[in-house]
């Protein structure tokens, strides 16, 4: 897959199946929307996911931006998803008010050879949104590529977006985000160095350190599995800042049921299944490890199910 932050310009000849929008997260509808494009590959034909990096916008609001998927994140995915390029654009004050027909005609038409849109129903584009699929339709006709307007994918009677999969996050509702986005939420890190305090209270626990820009669900104990050289783990983690010990950074810190490897040093990608409680200050030491191990029953039930 070809990555870019500019607007691809395609050989002569060459043509595109595109599908444009934020793409946050890769949910069930992105995903219906991707299998559109990448079913219209030929030798000729490229799939391309048209989106924008909105954080330079974000960063003049002063509003610190958190993502369902990082942007290393989203290229795997996408690229999984047989996309042949993805467009990660910076949503630049010329492209925001830029005219719809102008946006078509310069980027679509001229530099992606544009042949086919999936777009959903509810997509807008260029100056004040004005741009939006029927728009994109009629000028279709006119510059000779087809639009397809995709069908929202549901959940129940709600569109299923970004937004509602972000409250969902906020509740802690993982169940409830892995149906929405069609895999299982997760965040990703090194292994590194905690206090050591775990193993003197019979917990070893691999610590990672999220990216800045990921979004966590709420701090508290979850329900996962690692995936850590190639294999996969069952354990409980912990989110958050460890009151207990008061630690000074958000942490992700993970108790691997079965594992006594030294681990430091290397990847893990920790998938959220279920929240079991939220973090709490305990009085000492001990009644943390009480509590631990009532989390371990509960989470050793929790994959013997
Ligand atoms: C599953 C799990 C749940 C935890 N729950 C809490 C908690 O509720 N409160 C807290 O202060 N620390 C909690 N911790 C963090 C412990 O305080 C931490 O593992 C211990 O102090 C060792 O830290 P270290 O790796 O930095 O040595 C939890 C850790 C794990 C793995
Ligand atoms: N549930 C869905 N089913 C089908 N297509 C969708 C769905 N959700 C979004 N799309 C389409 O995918 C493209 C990218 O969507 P985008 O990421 O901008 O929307 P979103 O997921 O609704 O995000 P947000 O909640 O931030 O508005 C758009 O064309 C949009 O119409």
């Amino acid at each position: 897959m070809i990555y870019t932050t500019e607007i691809p310009h395609l050989e002569q000849g060459v043509r595109s199946a595109v599908t444009l929008g934020k793409f946050d997260g890769l949910h069930r509808g992105h995903q219906k929307l991707i299998h559109c494009i990448s079913e219209k590959r030929r030798e000729d034909c490229r799939a391309v996911v048209f989106t924008f990096d909105v954080s330079p916008r974000s960063y003049i609001l002063k509003v610190p931006p958190k993502f369902l998927l990082t942007y290393e994140e989203r290229r795997e995915l996408a690229e999984e998803r047989g996309v042949d390029i993805l467009a990660e654009c910076p949503f630049t004050e010329e492209l925001m008010h830029m005219e719809p027909e102008q946006f078509v005609k310069e980027y679509l038409v001229e530099r992606l050879h544009a042949e086919y849109l999936a777009v959903g129903p509810d997509f807008r584009f260029g100056h004040k949104r004005e741009g939006n699929p029927q728009m994109l339709q009629k000028l279709g006709k006119e510059y000779g590529f087809t639009v397809e307007i995709v069908e929202k994918e549901k959940d129940g009677s709600r569109d299923i977006s970004s937004t509602y999969i972000r409250e969902e996050l906020e509740k802690g509702n993982m169940e409830k985000v892995n149906g929405l986005l069609g895999y299982t939420y997760f965040t990703r890190g090194e292994i590194v160095h905690g206090r050591q305090l775990g193993r003197t209270i019979g917990v070893p626990t691999a610590n990672l350190i999220p990216p800045e820009i990921k979004k966590l669900p709420p701090n508290g104990v979850y329900i996962t599995k690692s995936l850590i050289n190639g294999k996969i783990y069952e354990g409980i983690t912990n989110v958050g800042y460890k009151p207990t010990v008061r630690e000074n950074f958000l942490g992700v810190e993970t108790y691997l049921f079965c594992c006594n490897e030294n681990l430091y040093g290397q990847e893990a990608e920790v998938r959220f299944y279920q929240y079991l409680r939220p973090e709490k200050k305990f009085d000492s030491l001990e009644d943390l490890k009480k509590q631990l191990n009532q989390d371990v029953e509960t989470g050793r039930a929790f994959f013997q199910k």
